[in-house]
């Protein structure tokens, strides 16, 4: 069975669908103990980092995800779910995350243009995968695949060997990692149409 973590933040009704609409099932708790059952847990993640980790610390979510993920269940981090995963985030001050994946998480640049255009920040919309490596993610899934971003920050892994894909908006920004039994993306896989169900099917099969 698939946990999806309830931590007041996240668009889990969505991500719940998505994993049904490829057949799995997949649960929504607000008790940490089941992630300890689970299969496999998700990470999802919709607002502000600071609001997020305080919620995980105050849902007593962080020490069973940092079980989960030493004891090798597949784990997926989803949008602010992939940044929490980090050393730390500038959203609004500097505040600690759970330091799975060394780095950090970063505001896009100001003043980025591309063809003339200036270009708004949040990102919002359609972009293109640059696939770096065969992560378990992107089975079948083209190279230059569209996917959905909603995001102002962007994560910077200190050992740029996790990314797992590239995206351009200005800058070439990881929009997505794969380290072991962890995979998370910037992007949201369930607002991503087809592609996106079959990387959904594809973590619901990782091993
Ligand atoms: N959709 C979101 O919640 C975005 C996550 C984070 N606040 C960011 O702006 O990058």
């Amino acid at each position: 069975m698939i946990a999806i973590i309830d931590y007041g933040m996240g668009n889990l009704r969505s991500v719940q669908k998505g994993f049904e609409k490829v057949g799995c099932e997949a649960i929504v708790t607000s008790d940490p103990k089941v992630l300890l059952d689970a299969e496999r847990v998700v990470l999802p993640g919709v607002g502000a980092f600071r609001d997020c980790i305080r919620n995980l610390e105050e849902g007593g979510f962080v020490e069973p995800i940092l079980k989960v993920i030493k004891e090798g269940k597949p784990f997926l981090g989803i949008c602010l779910g992939l940044q929490l995963l980090f050393t730390e985030s500038e959203e609004f001050g500097i505040h600690k995350g759970l330091d799975v994946i060394p780095g950090k998480v970063l505001r896009f640049p100001e003043g980025m243009e591309q063809a003339g255009e200036e270009l708004k920040v949040p990102h919002m919309g359609w972009n293109q995968l640059d696939i770096k490596r065969p992560s378990p993610l992107f089975n079948g899934v083209d190279n230059g695949s569209n996917v959905y971003f909603v995001h102002s920050y962007y994560v910077k892994p200190n050992d740029e060997s996790v990314v797992a894909a590239t995206t351009n908006y200005g800058i070439d920004f990881c929009a997505a990692i794969w380290r072991d039994n962890v995979v998370a993306a910037q992007f949201h896989p369930e607002k991503s149409q087809d592609k996106g169900l079959a990387m959904l099917k594809n973590f619901a099969a990782m091993k």
